[in-house]
C-alpha cells in the first residue's frame, strides 16, 4: 500500500521540523483510526499494523518524537483497549481526562494485560453540581434507550453516551433527537458522533486538549489523524504547517484524507520510517 505523494511529502517536511528541545508530536484518535468500528465498543482493538507502528514510534528518542492518543473514550478504557506503549500521552473523554502511560508499578490504578505498564492520571473530579447533572443526564438517556430497541448507554466519568449503532435507522434518529433534548434540558454539552450522542457536564474538546499538549511538549509540529465529527475540533486548531489526516468519508477541515484504518497505520509507519 502506498500513500498519495502529497501526503508522503508532507510527512517528510513534518519530521524535518524537529529541532533541539522541540520534538514532533504524533497524535491520533482511537476508534475508527487505529481500531476498526464495531458494534461492541468493549471489543475494540488497534489493528496489528497500527499497534506495531505505535511501538516503533514509542521506541524512538523522545527528543525527536512524542506520541499521543486523543480520544472520546474515558481514560482507563482508552489505556486498556489501545495497549498504548510506555511514554504515550493519553487524552480521554474528549479532553476532560489526561494522563500518560508509564512502566508498571505496584500501586498502579490501571495496568495492561501483562502488567508491564500502567496509567498515571492527572487529578480529575466533578463538583457536586456537575455530579448531580451527570446523574440526571444518565437517567434521561437510560429512559431514551428504553424506548429504542438496540440502543444502550455508556457511562464515562464526565459524560453519558447514547449508542444507536444496533438500533434501526428510524429508531436511531428518534433516539438521537431525544438524547439531544436531554442535553439541552440540563444545559449540558452535546456531541454527536458516529452512532452516538454524548452528553458531557464539562466543556472540553479535542482541539483544546491538543493545543495544551502541544504547548506542554514544546512540539515543533503536530500530526493528527481522526475520523469523526469531534476530530474536526482538533483539525481546526492546527496550523497549515501541521499535518491533519481525515480517515474515511465526510466533510473535513483536514489537509489530507486516507480511506481506511489500514492506510492510517501506514501513515504512522511512514513517520517511523522517516525518523529511523
Ligand atoms: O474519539 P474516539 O477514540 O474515536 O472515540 C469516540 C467514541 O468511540 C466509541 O464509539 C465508537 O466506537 C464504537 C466501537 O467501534 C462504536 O460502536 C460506536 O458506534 C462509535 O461511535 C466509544 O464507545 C465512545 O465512548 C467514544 O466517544
Amino acid at each position: 500500500m502506498t500513500l498519495e505523494q502529497d501526503l508522503t511529502s508532507a510527512l517528510a517536511t513534518f519530521v524535518a521540523a524537529r529541532s533541539a528541545g522541540h520534538p514532533v508530536l504524533v497524535a491520533s484518535d482511537f476508534d475508527g483510526v487505529l481500531a476498526p468500528l464495531l458494534d461492541d465498543p468493549s471489543a475494540s482493538a488497534p489493528t496489528a499494523a497500527a499497534a506495531a507502528a505505535l511501538e516503533r514510534l514509542a521506541a524512538l528518542p523522545p527528543a525527536d518524537v512524542r506520541l499521543a492518543l486523543v480520544s472520546g473514550r474515558d481514560l482507563a478504557t482508552l489505556a486498556q483497549l489501545s495497549g498504548a506503549p510506555v511514554g504515550t500521552s493519553l487524552v480521554g473523554s474528549h479532553g476532560a481526562e489526561q494522563g500518560h502511560v508509564v512502566a508498571a508499578s505496584a500501586d498502579a490504578e490501571t495496568s495492561d494485560v501483562e502488567g508491564t505498564s500502567s496509567v498515571e492520571r492527572h487529578p480529575f473530579a466533578l463538583t457536586p453540581d456537575e455530579r448531580a447533572t451527570l446523574d440526571g443526564v444518565r437517567a434521561g438517556l437510560e429512559a431514551v434507550a428504553a424506548e429504542a430497541e438496540g440502543a444502550w448507554v455508556e457511562d464515562k466519568p464526565s459524560a453519558a453516551v447514547l449508542h444507536t449503532r444496533r438500533a434501526g435507522p428510524g429508531a436511531a434518529e428518534r433516539a438521537g433527537d431525544a438524547a439531544r433534548a436531554v442535553g439541552a434540558r440540563y444545559g449540558a454539552h452535546t456531541m454527536t458522533g458516529k452512532d452516538v450522542v454524548e452528553i458531557a457536564v464539562l466543556d472540553t474538546s479535542k482541539g483544546l486538549a491538543l493545543t495544551r499538549l502541544r504547548d506542554e511538549l514544546g512540539a515543533a509540529a503536530v500530526l493528527y489523524m481522526g475520523d469523526d465529527v469531534t476530530d474536526e475540533r482538533a483539525f481546526e486548531v492546527l496550523a497549515p504547517t501541521d499535518v491533519t489526516v481525515k480517515v474515511g468519508a465526510g466533510e473535513t477541515a483536514a489537509r489530507f484524507r486516507v480511506a481506511s484504518v489500514d492506510e492510517a497505520a501506514q501513515v504512522l509507519a511512514t513517520v517511523a520510517d522517516l525518523l529511523s
